[in-house]
């Protein structure tokens, strides 16, 4: 008869030593759950591993799916509903014209807003295959009191009726013609090449005031029906125009976004703010960047509430920062000979590619002081940078969705974002353009990433949701303050699951 064999307590010892000491700087260590916590945590564990179970049987299983397929599959989970629900702090990384539902804001402009008019134009861009160069009718908004040339210029209401399924067809195809959600855009070259195309669209909508302020109030809305209480957003320059032709310039528009956020707060006593960080387009001439660092030092005088830091936007493989070191120094130096600062918050390393320059930017915005960073991607191949980026406290703005429907990753279980957390690196999750993604807020993109990756639980999630908070453009007063709101928040949610 075979031996029995109790299992060796000393390999049981040196396996449980060798766990703890693996897992001494996962970024989530500090979070202790309640009793009620661990609950909650055991039924989203379980529903995690049935609807997983479920979903690779039929193949369908969201984080290997490009978005346009895993999107209508996620939406049928019970999963995304818990998520949804869920309070997730703040979001810092998205861009002001690409953050809502594209189909909305066509409609409210011919429905609601009126006076407006638009025409199509043809755009060519290099798609990088065999079929060379690929053009597209992209359609331009303009609003009006008066009749614009009707050989150019269509009413907004006219072009819906008259459009082929009508109106809510209409909408869609804007949406199609405005998008890179769909696969035929599976690699970075073909996405970029698209994707600079749509914001002169999305701009030509929300450069009309009452657009504008139809926009920033439903962002609250369904920003704050995500689970979102504290926001930041990239803008460049934001100048409005009404009817009568008068013009405002951005210090003017960030008074009426203040307005706006004063009167939502009023209604949604836990919503902290709406801020933005001033961006500019890495590839534009340096004599422009000067004097958007300028403006963006002027602002901070005047909105330093509003504007908390400066940016530099576009495909990463357009322009580095290194040339711009000289120019981006000199401006924080001005900054405070004029009693104020100009913090930076840099994209950098949003790239697949190793030692060229969208790689290497990581390096300079660690020396240029930048207090997170849009993406960095790349950053799991530096051990160095990750430790002076744990070192240092600099969080990674993580967006999942985006980076794939950008091409810079296929199926999201191959993210580098896990490599980062469990070493300690922190991340703050965010959804970067939605509107372009089809998508709103930034619940998908926890979906994706709980699912993803099992060793996440509900103290991950906690975590990943008050970094939102923990590294925001607050003052320590408002932090804790929006802090204690977020517990609240979350403790309330905790006993909602625990109760079902
Ligand atoms: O993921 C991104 N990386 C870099 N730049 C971006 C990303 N998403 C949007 N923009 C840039 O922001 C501007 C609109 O506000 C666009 O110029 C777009 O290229």
């Amino acid at each position: 008869a075979p031996i029995a064999r109790s299992p060796d307590p000393t390999y049981t010892v040196q396996r449980n030593q060798l766990v703890l000491y693996d897992s001494a700087n996962r970024f989530d260590n500090d979070i202790v759950l309640s009793d009620m916590d661990k609950k909650a945590n055991a039924y989203l564990h379980a529903l995690r591993e049935k609807e997983t179970t479920a979903l690779k049987a039929q193949s369908q299983f969201p984080p290997a799916l490009h978005f346009s397929l895993a999107k209508p599959v996620i939406d049928s989970t019970e999963l995304f509903k818990v998520i949804r629900s869920m309070p997730k702090g703040g979001f810092l990384h998205g861009h002001l014209e690409a953050m809502l539902d594209i189909k909305w804001i066509v409609k409210t402009a011919a429905e609601d807003i009126g006076n407006c008019y638009l025409k199509f134009v043809n755009r060519v861009y290099p798609t990088f295959d065999e079929r060379g160069n690929a053009s597209i009718q992209l359609p331009l908004f303009n609003f009006s009191s008066t009749q614009l040339p009707r050989d150019e210029w269509a009413s907004c209401q006219h072009a819906r009726s008259s459009f082929p399924g009508g109106p809510s067809a209409f909408d869609a195809f804007v949406e199609h013609q405005n998008s890179v959600i769909s696969n035929e855009y599976p690699t970075e070259e073909k996405a970029w090449a698209k994707f600079d195309l749509v914001f002169d669209t999305l701009g030509s909508l929300i450069q009309y005031q009452p657009m504008f302020e139809a926009y920033i109030t439903r962002l609250l809305e369904q920003y704050h029906n995500d689970g979102l209480t504290y926001i930041e957003l990239r803008s460049s320059r934001w100048e409005t125009y009404h009817l009568d032709g008068t013009r405002r310039n951005f210090s003017s528009v960030l008074d009426s976004v203040r307005d706006i956020v004063d009167k939502f707060r009023k209604d949604h006593p836990h919503f902290q703010d709406l801020r933005f960080i001033y961006q500019d387009l890495r590839f534009n001439p340096t004599v422009d960047i000067e004097n958007s660092l300028m403006h963006a030092i002027e602002l901070r005088k005047t909105h330093g509430d509003q504007i908390i830091g400066y940016d530099l936007v576009g495909h990463e493989e357009t322009s580095a920062l290194r040339p711009l070191v000289d120019t981006l120094r000199k401006a924080q130096a001005s900054a405070s000979e004029q009693s104020t600062s100009l913090p930076f918050i840099f994209h950098a390393g949003e790239t697949t590619r190793s030692g060229v320059p969208p790689d290497t930017n990581l390096y300079d915005a660690y020396l240029l002081n930048t207090k997170r960073v849009g993406h960095a991607f790349s950053l799991s191949h530096h051990p160095g940078l990750i430790e002076k980026f744990i070192n240092s406290d600099i969080a990674v703005e993580v967006a999942p969705i985006s980076n794939q429907l950008l091409g810079y990753i296929g199926d999201l279980r191959g993210h580098p974002m896990i490599d980062l957390l469990l070493k300690g690196v922190q991340v703050s999750l965010a959804s970067d353009d939605p509107g372009v993604f089809g998508y709103e807020g930034v619940s998908y993109d926890y979906y994706q990433v709980y699912m993803a990756f099992e060793s996440l639980d509900l103290a991950s999630l906690k975590k990943l949701a008050s970094n939102g908070i923990t590294y925001a453009g607050m003052g320590q007063q408002e932090k804790a303050e929006a802090m204690v709101k977020f517990e609240t928040l979350w403790d309330r949610w905790i006993l909602s699951l625990v109760d079902r």
